[in-house]
């Protein structure tokens, strides 16, 4: 029986430390590297990524349109890498951002939660703003497939707040009922449930939120948006046990050397730890 993404992902921090490091092969990023800005290029940063921190990194986060500018053949490494790195006993959390209609939810989830799938995950980023509702064959798939989803609930960039900030005529905002929805998904799951919520490390004081999901919370914005390892106690409180922090840039621009990206990927854990106290 496949063990849930919660149950794996508790493991994989418990284990190797709570830090999910992002792949974003940013242009700006292969030409530091002194890489072109091509197919070659995209695969050589990728797979030093992959040999410097698959054995030792807990989560990892390829954000796919890095991949897909360069058409099927970025896909064609984006499927390698993702291979590569859940052999290494890394958890892979697809960044593809995905939210459509339920009917054709079913097809993105099909893409990335289906166990045969060529792009399968450990999770998903999704996007809840066509209704919480239509991510329901997303959520089924996961179930099934013993993956998990992160939902945008209150993201890093301050232009989010217009719609995750707004009322509703119930008087909860946006964000609120999202991650209500994801505490009644997780509900009774031990030791946390598998449907996650993506909450800016970058926001502040959350207190007015409540962010007691059960469930992992994907935490990008430490390093280049600004936000550091010791913002996360007073960012998300008594649920930071849950937090999952994200660093792309602030790891990925120490390459090319793999020791340096290995060093560079064990200073955030552990000021993560030590942040947490776990
Ligand atoms: O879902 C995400 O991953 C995400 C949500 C969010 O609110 N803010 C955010 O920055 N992200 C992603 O997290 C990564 C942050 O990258 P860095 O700023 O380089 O660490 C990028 O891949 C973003 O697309």
């Amino acid at each position: 029986m496949t063990l849930s993404f919660g149950n794996r992902l508790r493991s994989a921090m418990d284990e190797r430390g709570p830090l999910c490091v992002g792949i974003d092969p940013h242009a700006s990023l292969l030409d530091s590297w002194g890489l072109p800005d091509t197919i070659e290029g995209l695969e050589r940063f990728t797979f030093t990524v992959v040999e410097a921190l698959a054995e030792t990194v807990a989560v990892f986060k390829p954000q796919a349109a890095f991949f897909e500018r360069f058409g099927s053949r970025g896909v064609a490494v984006l499927e390698r890498a993702v291979a590569d790195l859940r052999a290494a006993g890394g958890l892979v959390v697809m960044d593809a951002k995905r939210g459509d209609i339920g009917s054709t939810m079913a097809a993105y989830a099909e893409a990335f939660l289906r166990k045969d799938s060529p792009l399968f995950s450990d999770a998903l980023t999704v996007s809840p703003y066509l209704g919480y509702g239509s991510l329901k064959p997303a959520v089924d798939l996961a179930r099934e497939s013993g993956a998990g989803l992160f939902v945008l609930a209150l993201t890093s960039n301050p232009e989010g707040a217009e719609v995750q900030r707004a009322v509703r005529e119930d008087g909860r905002t946006v964000g609120a009922t999202m991650l209500a929805h994801l505490a009644a998904e997780n509900a009774g799951e031990s030791p946390m449930g598998s449907f996650g919520a993506v909450v800016g490390a970058t926001l502040g004081d959350l207190s007015a939120f409540d962010l007691d999901i059960n469930g992992p919370l994907l935490a990008p914005g430490i390093g280049a948006q600004g936000a550091t390892a010791a913002d996360l106690p007073a960012v998300f409180g008594a649920a930071v046990r849950n937090v999952v922090p994200n660093v792309s840039r602030g790891v990925l621009r120490e390459g090319p050397d793999g020791v340096a990206l290995r060093a560079a990927a064990e200073r955030y854990a552990n000021e993560i730890r030590e942040a947490v106290g776990v």
